[in-house]
């Protein structure tokens, strides 16, 4: 092992403005250190005006030496173009279990994101960093098959990262030169930047997974429809519902929460309660198509999940003319979900309160109120272990990962418009029943 105050030199902020070569776009990247906490970096330019944190020896430890780390990342294709961005997301998909096999299988890998630091979504790119602890010839010759193997747009970037005789830390883009060559171009140096105020992936939130209206899920689902007919199956039941939907007038209301925290018992028990109609997002008739969603990278799967809940929209239309109307999960569940995958490291990450990722989409139906069901995570996990073995692959994370758990319990609780109002789950079914009856009494004067 090297000492850790030369680590530590390796991300010590240059004295003077920083140089390198051939010097790309600037730009920045978060990295995921264990802890779910973030660091920051600049390359090239991009830091030499901001005022410099003190290095993170783990983020030392991850990028110098001994052994070396690579950074593997795919563009997002922001802005409109739909298809590029599926395309990206895809190929992002593909390579990932192409990093846990063969020579690169003894790399650490960790969650990356490049952003320009201005903000904005312009320059992301997703990817992650490749960390081999023996600095193997063979991991970089796979990486650069790898590489090979991806000549369509959007092509992934490759850089590494090296130490200098000053202790400096430097990333080495590799290119391709003449069609042909792979060729190292000059370093840039890396150096820690301060926390951006807002976490770079949340201004792309709107186009890769919590998609403000119909439309720009259903661009998703349409650019998906020559190679996954599900997406078609689904647009053909989406665009059957009328764009304008006019509700009756009994209330609908949402129950939300975390699995296991006793949505489908509580929803039972109250549609019973109130003669109500149950209802469920996604609806039963996308639910043959869950499981290929699934299976699809975030974009898809959010995309498919939203339109699911318009869908589900028209079905509460037509029912609450009739009768109250209960719904199993809704936008809140899409959307908290959503933003705790996409956005990296802990609950302080999360956008903060009343940001615009936390409303309600202007063209959705709109419940009359909306129940968080909340139960401690120890009670949650009896309640998952007493329940049997199907799960679904998020649901899995959450009971592995703490903080994926939080994040989305801190989401829900920031959704607006309708906010949601918590409950209690953890005394008996009957009493959580009559607390959340409680609050349709009082939520829901057209309660008859
Ligand atoms: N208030 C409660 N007290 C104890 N167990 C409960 C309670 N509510 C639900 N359960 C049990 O917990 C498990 C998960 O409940 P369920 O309604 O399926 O949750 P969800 O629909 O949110 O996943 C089920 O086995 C259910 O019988
Ligand atoms: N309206 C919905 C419903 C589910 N989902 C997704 O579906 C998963 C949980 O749904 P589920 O039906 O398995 O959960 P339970 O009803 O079993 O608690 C979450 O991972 C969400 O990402 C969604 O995005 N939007």
């Amino acid at each position: 092992m090297a000492p850790a105050g030369r680590l530590l030199a390796l991300l010590a902020r240059p004295q003077s403005p920083a140089r390198a070569g051939a010097m790309a776009q600037p730009s920045c990247f978060a990295l995921e250190l264990p802890g779910c906490s973030l660091a920051h970096f600049a390359v090239g330019t991009a830091g030499a005006a901001a005022p410099a944190p003190a290095p993170d020896p783990r983020a030392a430890a991850l990028l110098g030496p001994p052994g070396r780390s690579y950074a593997l990342c795919v563009p997002v294709a922001p802005g409109r173009d739909c298809a590029a961005r599926v395309r990206a997301a895809r190929l992002l998909q593909r390579l990932l279990p192409q990093l846990r096999r063969g020579p690169l299988g003894r790399c650490q890998l960790r969650r990356m994101l490049r952003y320009c630091p201005g903000g904005g979504a312009g320059g992301l790119q997703r990817g992650v960093l490749l960390r081999d602890p023996d600095d193997s010839p063979d991991t970089r010759r796979a990486l650069l098959a790898l590489l090979d193997s991806c000549l369509e747009a959007p092509r992934p970037s490759l850089g590494e990262f090296v130490g200098d005789e000053s202790h400096r830390l430097w990333q080495r883009p590799w290119e391709l030169r003449g069609g042909r060559e792979w060729r190292q171009v000059d370093p840039e140096r890396v150096v820690p930047a301060p926390e951006p105020a807002l976490h770079p992936v949340v201004p792309d939130l709107p186009s890769s997974g919590v998609f403000p209206h119909r439309e720009a899920a259903r661009a998703v689902l349409e650019v998906c429809t020559p190679f996954l007919p599900a997406a078609r199956a689904v647009l053909e039941l989406v665009d059957q519902c009328p764009g304008r939907l006019h509700r009756g007038l009994f209330p609908v209301i949402v129950v939300e929460g975390l699995d296991a925290t006793g949505k489908t018992t509580v929803t039972r028990a109250v549609a019973d309660a109130l003669q109500a109609a149950l209802l469920k997002s996604p609806p039963a008739c996308v639910s043959q198509w869950r499981q290929t969603f699934d299976d699809e990278p975030a974009i898809v799967r959010r995309a498919f999940y939203s339109l699911g809940n318009y869908i589900v929209a028209s079905e509460i239309a037509q029912a609450s003319a009739r009768a109250p109307v209960v719904v199993d999960r809704y936008w809140h569940s899409t959307a908290a979900y959503a933003i705790a995958t996409e956005v990296s490291g802990a609950v302080q990450h999360l956008p903060p309160a009343h940001h615009p990722i936390y409303q309600w989409p202007k063209d959705l139906l709109r419940p009359d109120l909306v129940v968080l069901l909340t139960v401690s995570p120890e009670e949650r996990l009896r309640r998952i272990q007493g329940r049997g073995p199907e799960r679904t692959r998020e649901e899995e994370e959450l009971e592995a990962n703490s903080v994926f758990r939080q994040k989305v319990e801190v989401s829900y609780e920031r959704m607006e418009n309708p906010g949601c109002h918590a409950v209690d789950a953890s005394p008996s079914r009957e009493r959580v029943l009559q607390a959340v009856l409680g609050l349709v009494r009082d939520r829901c004067p057209q309660l008859p």
